[in-house]
């Protein structure tokens, strides 16, 4: 649906990141965009909107250059959702939303049924039913945010550009948005590109994810490839912080002379390494790598094979009133 033929976006001579000389996105993938803060991906999307001409090579949707959609054609094809307040002015909710069908009404604008249908079901699939009736400028900056990705939905396009929307949402929240743009992606087939802060739950969720490390370069692969690779780490890694692929999440940066290794298969197990973490250790898959072994042996005992950290180990696990097994 979506070819990216030998593309460098950025601005005039400012080159932000040089893609291969063919990308493509498939109809229904979703695609989660991640990197650190200035390194190009509102520049990229606005480049796929069209918005942006690239400095080289060219975007192209069904075939035709993006650049050269104009008006209602573009609207049918490509929805745009920022982080920013929109100034709509006093409007209510539900006018907001059927706006978003204005591209697939007739020259006079009127709205049919099956329109005002699409936009209900539209706002309820983001969860905000409720919030119908409402004005737009009441709205929490949550509230406003699903229902700007409900008039995105009801615009019913080919490919929906998603500029960091959960920002303003809370985790449960977040975590329905992108499990329902997931399924509108596989569903109706349209090709999702989701900027985001959030690396972990986009590790989750995306088919296939797109970095931008910095220094020109741009990364595409599965989720699991791309951190597997290394691109994760030298991407956001900092002095104090350190993406771990034994846990596919940033840790302390400290806790790397600190390895430990934890053994069970009680639930306990999950928590007692996060309590560890809190406490500046890391967590070691390989017994044979980490400097301290902790044994779960039964549920809330513990015993650490090495003598030598034992009472700063057990500061930790004190946080997990587990009882320490001699041995
Ligand atoms: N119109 C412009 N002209 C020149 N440079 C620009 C323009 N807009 C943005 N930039 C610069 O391009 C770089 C990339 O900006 P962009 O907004 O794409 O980054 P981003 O990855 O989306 O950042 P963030 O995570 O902070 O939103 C930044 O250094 C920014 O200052």
């Amino acid at each position: 649906m979506l070819v990216l033929e030998g593309l460098q976006i950025g601005y005039g001579r400012k080159v932000l990141a040089t893609l291969p000389p063919v990308t493509a996105v498939a109809a229904g993938e979703f695609v989660c965009l991640l990197g650190r803060n200035g390194q190009g991906k509102s520049t990229l999307l606005r480049t796929l909107g069209g918005f942006l001409a690239p400095v080289a090579g060219q975007v192209r949707l069904h075939g035709r250059p993006v650049t050269a959609l104009r008006g209602v054609e573009r609207a049918r094809r490509i929805a745009v959702v920022l982080t920013e307040r929109p100034q709509v002015g006093a409007l209510g909710v539900m006018e907001l939303v059927e706006m978003g069908r204005q591209p697939h009404t007739g020259w006079a604008g009127v709205l049919s049924e099956e329109d005002r249908r699409i936009a209900v079901a539209a706002l309820d699939q983001v969860g905000g039913a409720h919030l119908a009736a409402r004005m737009v400028d009441s709205l929490s900056d949550g509230e406003r945010q699903r229902v700007m990705i409900a008039r995105a939905l009801a615009q019913q396009p080919d490919m929906m550009l998603l500029d960091e929307i959960t920002a303003f949402l809370d985790l449960p929240s977040r975590v329905t948005i992108i499990d329902t743009l997931r399924r509108i992606a596989a569903e109706q087939g349209v090709a999702i590109v989701l900027s985001s802060h959030d690396l972990e739950l986009s590790l989750q969720t995306a088919d296939r994810l797109w970095l931008l490390p910095g220094g020109g370069r741009f990364v595409d692969g599965a989720p699991e490839d791309v951190a597997l690779s290394g691109a994760v780490g030298s991407a956001f890694d900092q002095e104090n912080l350190a993406f771990s692929l034994d846990s596919g999440r940033f840790e302390s940066a400290m806790a790397a002379g600190r390895c430990v290794h934890v053994e069970g298969d009680d639930v306990a197990t999950l928590w007692l390494s996060r309590a560890l973490r809190r406490c500046g250790y890391g967590l070691e898959g390989n017994p044979d790598r980490a400097a301290h072994r902790i044994v779960l042996a039964a549920p809330g005992r513990w015993r650490i094979d090495d003598a030598m950290e034992a009472s700063t180990i057990a500061e930790a696990l004190d946080v997990l009133s587990m009882r320490r097994e001699t041995c």
